[in-house]
């Protein structure tokens, strides 16, 4: 069996990206965020306080003839970025593009924190690392790609993110149409549940590509690229005027500067970021000032493969033993 179903950024820089889920009978279509980088399931839903809901779809488990609450189990989970849910638990069918889990576990928002009520058009995440770190207790469950794997023509799953359009998720095949050459495939080490893996290296524009190994994890659910500082203040030392500003929290620069590009490696395959992917964003609406989006990872005790890298590749997740990750170009 295959699925295969959008990748829609949720506003005019791509902060996020979601993708149509049914859960239920009759099903209720809820926009998801599918994030690498967690392993929860969870929904805005009927349980959710309507003072912390503020244009999202709701799952309502029942109007779904197919739902069964999971008894005594609750999940909480807090992502890097601070925001956070927490609530119950239900078991219910549920597709992406196609492809059905009759039995998924559902979590159900009783509490969410102010970020997610303030995102309008995103009504839930569902977590696509290992089920290992799946937060629900007293027995965790797992994740829809976890409960597909057994009908998946392939066992793998695809993203091709892309700048400012819509792209798309594949599961159970890696589609020949969506990426040029080959395949450049890397180790992928579980610990501690994410899809960490390694850079071969790195080049600032048209600088020397730099041989240093750089262990991180693609994460489809974080904005940004996340690399050490010694990096960062390579690549932002070529930009005039650039600066680490405490009071924005990261790497800032005149809108108007002209950036480098980023190049990373995967093995010996090199992926060119553009430089409009690094001009992130506008610090205000009027504002003549930006926010990069390659940043320092230092505060955060691990590198992060966002969205401003994935999106400039084909990333196959393959959950074969051991797993592996690959990325093409497109
Ligand atoms: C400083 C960085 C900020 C962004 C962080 N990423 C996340 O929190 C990913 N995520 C998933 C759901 N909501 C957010 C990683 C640290």
């Amino acid at each position: 069996d295959t699925g295969s179903a959008a990748a829609i950024p949720i506003n005019e820089v791509d902060i996020a990206y979601v993708t149509p889920v049914t859960v239920g009978t009759p099903p209720q279509t809820l926009m998801l965020d599918l994030d690498t980088g967690s392993s929860d399931l969870w929904v805005f839903s009927s349980l959710t306080p309507s003072s912390q809901v503020r244009g999202q779809d709701i799952y309502t488990p029942a109007n779904s003839s197919t739902s069964k609450l999971l008894n005594g189990h609750t999940w909480s989970i807090r992502y890097g970025d601070g925001s956070g849910s927490r609530g119950t638990v239900y078991l219910d069918t549920l597709a992406v593009g196609g492809l059905e889990v009759k039995s998924q576990a559902v979590q159900t928002a009783q509490e969410v924190s102010s970020s997610f009520t303030q995102e309008q058009s995103l009504d839930g995440l569902m977590g696509l690392g290992f089920s290992t770190l799946n937060t629900v207790r007293p027995s965790s469950q797992l994740t829809f790609f976890d409960n597909a794997r057994p009908s998946l023509d392939e066992e793998v799953f695809t993203a091709d993110l892309k700048y400012h359009a819509t792209g798309s998720y594949d599961f159970g095949f890696v589609d020949r149409a969506k990426y040029t050459g080959n395949i450049s495939y890397t180790a992928v080490t579980e610990s501690p549940g994410y899809w960490t893996h390694s850079l071969s290296g790195y080049a600032v524009g048209s600088g020397a590509f730099q041989t240093t190994r750089l262990s991180g994890i693609s994460d489809t659910g974080t904005t940004l690229l996340y690399l050490p500082t010694a990096v960062v203040t390579a690549y932002y030392r070529q930009v005039q005027g650039a600066q680490n500003s405490q009071y924005y929290g990261g790497y800032v620069f005149p809108c108007s500067s002209s950036l480098p590009t980023f190049t990373f490696g995967i093995e010996e395959a090199r992926f060119t970021i553009p430089a409009s992917y690094i001009n992130y964003t506008r610090i205000s609406p009027t504002s003549t000032t930006c926010y990069g989006g390659l940043q320092s990872s230092s505060g955060l005790g691990i590198n992060i493969f966002g969205d401003v890298a994935l999106k400039a590749a084909f990333v196959v997740f393959s959950g074969t033993n051991p797993p592996r990750i690959g990325f093409a170009h497109k």
